[in-house]
């Protein structure tokens, strides 16, 4: 382990400044599993000042039009661009992804998230309609809800941070922001560029620290009217519960256990490799990750070869090697939840087709104790067993045969969540029917995780409540009122 001096040291941004904490967490690199960084174990005392400074900020932040503030985002966005590849190694560093994969998807997408929303907030429109039997017009405002309070996981960590502080300040709130604490550094590093943005002193305010310390003084403090969460059900279910005194608004980004159906006339040359990436894309740590194949039965034999070759030859290296196509998990302890599930499909009498226990992982001596696993496809599991039901959240996923469109609808529908799922066909027809059966917030048909941020993104069932994207997340960071004027 690092020496206490090596290590970087986090500090919560409040008010436009870096403020030390009284108390501090070890936050691991998961490619080695020593500690690198200290990140502030912050608790109720910050939250409270992080609360004066957004209410102080609010009147100001709030009375400045749409076009001033888009400004400020679109600074923001190009500070992040011209830091890409610092954000990318740092983002690297801290979750276990591979280089590349920040390098493309993560921090382009953050630096997108402030050019989108600084763009979406110029073009909405409010409704308008008359009574003249009655010489009444009634219309509605828009006003911004006041502080939000924005809690993102540690899977892709400043992009879903950026997800949500972009649509809250575009729309005139002021914010508090708490980044896993599992993974702080890159929202670190944003607050250093507010400044020079223009996002005055108190609009943006990041306070690090754990869910049950920090996170439940958040979500707990009165003068903070929303929450948008992402993360896991078991968190999202107490946070509702803490909300609930209070009345607040919620948006819960939650989990998935999302199914991909292959029908016999997919074209194979594209949805095998598309549903390697869709399993183990980020290590598995997507909540729109694949984690049951339904193949249909004529095809079963030939998919499954082929996709376990795939398999193969998704590279599993270190984070800084740019031919690895992923990285390490983000915890020991989450490695071990993984591999348990594994264990548990195996004593059930399912087959480990690759991966786990089957192949042997290489790495360079210095990552032996890193957080590590192989891509895993079982096969031969039951629809009843916990692999099949549960989100595991890591390169796992199992591979079943079906026979007919109605039977696989069934089954892809019987798990709690109904977040993601992935249809192959080239029947049009069929892809229609199947989509509108699906319970399912997204359905991606012969394609996987294709984003367009003006429509709504979200779950049903226990994979969330509310939606994100253009309007929707307008709408959730907006209070709306109806005025009638009588003439
Ligand atoms: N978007 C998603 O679907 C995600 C799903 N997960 C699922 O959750 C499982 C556990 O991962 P965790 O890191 O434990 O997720 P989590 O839901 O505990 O953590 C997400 C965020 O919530 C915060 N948090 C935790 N407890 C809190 C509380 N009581 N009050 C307020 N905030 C709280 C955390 O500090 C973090 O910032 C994963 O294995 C995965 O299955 C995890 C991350 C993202
Ligand atoms: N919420 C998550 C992913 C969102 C992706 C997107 O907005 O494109 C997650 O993995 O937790």
């Amino acid at each position: 382990m690092a020496g206490t001096k090596a290590l970087l040291t986090l500090e919560n941004f409040i008010n436009g400044k870096f403020v030390p904490c009284n108390s501090y967490i070890d936050s691991y690199d998961p490619s080695t599993g020593d500690v690198y960084c200290r990140v502030p174990n912050s608790g109720k005392e910050e939250i409270d000042a992080a609360v004066e400074a957004a209410r102080a900020a609010f009147p100001g932040w709030s009375a400045r039009s749409p076009q001033e503030r888009s400004q400020v985002l679109h600074r923001l966005a190009d500070l992040l661009e011209q830091s890409l590849e610092e954000l990318a190694q740092a983002e690297s560093r801290d979750q276990g992804k591979t280089i590349t994969l920040a390098r493309t998807m993560d921090i382009p997408r953050s630096v997108q998230n402030f050019r989108f929303f600084a763009s979406s907030i110029l073009h909405h429109t409010s409704e308008c309609t008359q009574m003249d039997h009655m010489g009444c017009l009634h219309y509605t405002v828009r006003a911004p809800v006041g502080i939000a309070g924005l809690i993102s996981p540690w899977n892709l960590p400043l992009y879903l941070l950026t997800w949500k502080v972009a649509p809250a300040i575009a729309a005139g709130n002021t914010v508090i922001a708490k980044p896993s604490e599992l993974t702080s550094v890159t929202a670190w590093m944003m607050c250093k560029l507010l400044e020079r943005a223009g996002v005055p002193p108190g609009v943006v305010n990041i306070v690090f620290g754990t869910g049950p310390r920090v996170g439940e003084a958040l979500v707990s403090h009165p003068e903070v009217p929303l929450i948008s969460f992402t993360g896991s059900q078991p968190t999202a279910e107490r946070i509702t519960q803490l909300s609930a005194p209070h009345c607040k608004k919620l948006s819960l980004e939650l989990g998935g256990k999302n199914p991909a159906i292959i029908f016999e006339d997919a074209n194979m040359e594209e949805c095998i490799p598309t549903t390697v990436k869709s399993s183990f894309a980020n290590q598995g740590e997507i909540c729109l990750c694949t984690s049951r194949i339904f193949v249909q039965k004529s095809i079963y034999s030939e998919f499954l070869e082929k996709f376990v070759e795939a398999t193969r030859m998704w590279k599993v290296g270190i984070p800084s090697d740019p031919s690895a196509s992923m990285g390490a998990l983000i915890s020991k302890a989450h490695l071990e939840k993984v591999r348990s599930y594994i264990k548990k499909a195996q004593m059930e009498g399912a087959q480990i087709l690759c991966g786990e226990g089957v192949d042997t992982l290489n790495l360079p001596r210095r990552n032996q104790a890193g957080y590590f696993m192989l891509p895993t496809v079982i096969t031969d599991i039951k629809d009843e067993s916990c692999c099949m039901k549960e989100e595991i959240f890591g390169p796992v996923t199992c591979v079943v045969p079906f026979d007919s469109e109605e039977e696989v609808i069934q089954r892809a529908n019987s798990v709690k969540y109904g977040l993601a799922a992935t249809v192959w066909s080239s029947n049009v027809g069929r892809i229609h029917r199947v989509a509108k059966k699906l319970q399912s917030g997204l359905v991606w048909t012969n394609c996987w995780l294709i984003r367009e941020l003006n429509l709504p993104f979200g779950g049903m069932k226990s994979s969330g409540v509310g939606r994100e994207g253009a309007k929707d997340s307008y709408e959730f960071f907006t209070e709306i009122k109806t005025i009638t004027i009588k003439h």
